[in-house]
């Protein structure tokens, strides 16, 4: 059996608008925007590797919501599933601690300004549509 490592990335919305994080290592995807998360440990709950991985890269105290459909493939042996999560009250502001360089809150309109991963773009585009921001509503189409 080929072994199959879940990767959780977090769809952190605030106000409407969502986290997008740029990396900074390894120097492949440096320079590149993905969704803030990591690998899920083994026996870890992909909810719980959420927390931790928001916790530990951006220093937030994260709420999970729910898996968005679907799974990307990303450089074998990883996968990519995507979780909505929100900031707990009292949360403080995420911060690029680590694996990241900088960090922004993209509305909708804005999400495509940034040069997403390859592998992460039908993610995003999938998480757009189960969370109801697109671009056409932000303009109030
Ligand atoms: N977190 C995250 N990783 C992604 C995305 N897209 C993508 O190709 N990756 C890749 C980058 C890494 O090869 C792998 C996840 O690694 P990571 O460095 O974020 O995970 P981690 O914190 O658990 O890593 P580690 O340093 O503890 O090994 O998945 C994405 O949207 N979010």
């Amino acid at each position: 059996m080929v072994e199959r490592i879940v990767v959780v990335g977090a769809a952190l919305v605030d106000g409407g608008r969502l986290l997008a994080a740029r990396r900074s290592a390894p120097v492949e995807l440096a320079g590149r925007w993905e969704l803030p998360g990591g690998k899920v440990e083994a026996g870890e709950r992909a909810d719980a590797a959420l927390v931790r991985e928001l916790r530990e890269e951006l220093g937030v105290d994260a709420e999970p919501g729910e898996r968005v459909p679907g799974e990307w493939p990303l450089k074998a042996p990883y996968v990519l599933h995507v979780w909505t999560a929100r900031l707990r009250p009292g949360s403080a502001a995420p911060e690029p601690l680590e694996d990241h360089d900088r960090l922004r809150w993209l509305t909708p309109a804005e999400i495509w300004d940034v040069d997403w991963l390859d592998q992460d773009v039908p993610a995003v585009r999938a998480t757009l549509t189960h969370l109801g921001l697109t671009a056409e509503k932000a303009r109030g189409a």
